[in-house]
């Protein structure tokens, strides 16, 4: 329930929703929530926000940010009051995983542009999950990041870190908290802006000396959380994959990611 740097670690039963949501509500607190739907990936946006109408900060203002290259494929969807759909034009990459790490560069450019102004808040999630249960201000903190569902009983050595020391990705063997995804984390503008700052540097610097990390992105978002601790952790109820048998201290699954065929969607 709790890193070692005293950080929680949010699991069902550990927080009052009610105590938070008066403090958050008090603070007139606004969200902003990030997600890129490039190319074929337009496919999830309905289910994407439809679900997150549902489930993501109800009552509080929120702002969808939608990175996306296909302007005239974004669903038309009526929002509850507070909400607002952000629609931003993109390039595109041609390679899925350029794709997936350019998303650094464009959330650190629209931290200081433009979410600075508008929200306290940012949220930054891959859009193939859909909401499936609540998410509320209990994920808010400085800097936070999300347990991996598939790495979060296994032990460091099993952790899929960048492990060339070629790569500014790298991790050395005896160190390293958890394993975090790549695909939700988040914090105030500013901590984003830092987060997202150092792991599209880190790639270009990669990129330079033409390496690039295991796990593209997610693996300078570990590198970046080794350095600069989380200020609370989600536990996997946040991000969930249903091929994994839900083990019993898994009491919520909040979100979970949908299944996609790779070779359809990745177009090469
Ligand atoms: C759940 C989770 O932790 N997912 C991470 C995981 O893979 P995933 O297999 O979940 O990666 P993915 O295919 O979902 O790509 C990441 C994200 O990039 C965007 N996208 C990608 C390709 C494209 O053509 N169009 C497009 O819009 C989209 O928002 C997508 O959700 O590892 C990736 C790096 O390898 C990223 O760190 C993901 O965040
Ligand atoms: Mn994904």
């Amino acid at each position: 329930m709790m890193t070692p740097w005293f950080a929680p670690i949010l699991w069902d039963g550990s927080y009052n929703i009610d105590i938070l949501n008066a403090q958050f509500h008090q603070r007139h607190v606004r969200i902003g929530l990030t997600v890129f739907a490039i190319k074929k990936y337009t496919v999830f946006m309905k289910t994407f926000i439809e679900t997150a109408e549902k489930f993501f900060m109800v009552g509080y203002k929120v702002n969808y940010y939608v990175f996306t290259d296909r302007v005239k494929e974004m669903p038309n969807i009526t929002l509850a009051d507070g909400r607002q759909l952000v629609v931003l034009e993109v390039p595109s990459y041609k390679r899925w995983q350029e794709v997936s790490m350019r998303r650094m560069e464009m959330i650190r450019d629209n931290s200081s542009k433009r979410f600075i102004n508008e929200v306290d808040y940012l949220v930054c999630v891959d859009v193939d999950i859909k909401f499936t249960d609540e998410v509320g201000v209990e994920i808010l903190s400085d800097v936070f990041g999300t347990l991996h569902p598939g790495y979060f009983r296994a032990p460091r050595e099993h952790f899929t870190y960048e492990r060339r020391k070629a790569s500014a990705a790298y991790i050395p063997p005896d160190e390293g908290d958890f394993y975090y995804a790549g695909g939700y984390f988040g914090g105030t503008v500013e901590e984003v802006y830092m987060l997202t700052s150092f792991c599209h540097s880190e790639m270009m610097t990669d990129k330079g000396n033409n390496i690039e990390a295991i796990w593209h992105d997610e693996s300078y978002l570990n590198k970046y959380f080794l350095y600069h601790k989380p200020t609370k952790v989600l536990s996997p109820e946040y991000l969930w994959d249903d091929n994994i048998e839900v083990p019993e201290v898994l009491k919520r699954r909040r979100s979970v990611i949908v299944p996609k065929n790779y070779n359809a969607v990745r177009n090469r």
